[in-house]
């Protein structure tokens, strides 16, 4: 049977007088990637930094791996791979370097190497984080997220501003990931992501949990109703044309 790995019931937030997060309950099971969606300003970056520890909640309860985070914070935050802000890097240390200081805070013994190569990037290991794409900026990100070995990761929105390649290939990075055990929890504003990636997931709207289940079941439910997309008149769109011209491969970006 599957575990749940975090549990999170009725958790409010209020900054002021403004709630922002309204009375959330879900669980994540281990293994799985789990989805938050919704738009703007709905609560899902707040929900997942009280769960990172780096918010408070004004209520509810939240329990990481069956430890309670009011109790064991500091316990959750060596289970925890959290994806740092990019303006957060020390800008004259290279990648090497980088890894070498998390591992260092972390004290932790890595390859750092061997890091970088699964997130492809063994041959940027001497440059600068600055010098990066986009993409090999996520990639590089989302290295450092699993710098400790975490059981579980959190990723906000981690493709935004990404060609239609390098989100793909961030998709496989991210699938790579959960094959080697890890949960993964992902911020998202792309429907095709969400759909391609996540287990389950949850669509949250002003604070609150409008629907929460399989990519599948919510599509089936909402076809069960008699909705009906209007026709395709074309078996391929832009993008397919994008990437079919330009290649699937990862480039130099
Ligand atoms: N530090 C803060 N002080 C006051 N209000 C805040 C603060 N942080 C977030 N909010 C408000 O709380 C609400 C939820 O914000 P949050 O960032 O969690 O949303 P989100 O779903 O992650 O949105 P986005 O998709 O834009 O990242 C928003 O209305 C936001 O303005």
């Amino acid at each position: 049977m599957q575990k749940t790995i975090i549990s999170v019931k009725n958790l409010t937030k209020k900054y002021g007088d403004f709630e922002a997060v309204k009375g959330i309950s879900f669980d994540v099971m281990e293994g799985e990637i789990f989805g938050l969606l919704g738009p703007n300003g709905a609560g899902k970056s707040t929900t997942l930094e009280i769960i990172e520890t780096l918010r408070k909640k004004t209520s509810g309860e939240i329990f990481v791996d069956g430890m309670n985070l009011d109790k064991r914070p500091n316990d959750i935050k060596k289970i925890i791979g959290v994806q740092l802000q990019a303006a957060g890097y020390y800008p004259g240390l290279t990648l090497i370097e980088l890894v070498q200081m998390f591992a260092g805070l972390y004290n932790k013994k890595i390859d750092s190497l061997e890091l970088l190569d699964s997130v492809n990037l063994r041959d940027k290991a001497k440059n600068k984080f600055k010098q990066l794409s986009g993409g090999q900026k996520q990639r590089f990100s989302i290295a450092t997220t699993l710098i400790n070995q975490p059981k579980i990761i959190f990723l906000d929105e981690p493709t935004t501003g990404l060609d239609p390649q390098a989100r793909r290939n961030l998709w496989d990075l991210i699938l790579d990931i959960r094959s080697k055990g890890t949960t993964v929890i992902i911020t998202t504003h792309y429907m095709d992501e969400a759909e391609f990636l996540c287990d389950r997931i949850a669509i949250v709207d002003a604070g609150k949990i409008i629907t929460l289940d399989t990519p599948d079941n919510m599509i089936d439910n909402l076809v069960a109703t008699g909705f009906e997309r209007p026709k395709q008149v074309k078996n391929a769109n832009l993008e397919d044309v994008f990437i079919h011209l330009t290649g699937k491969d990862l480039r130099a970006e």
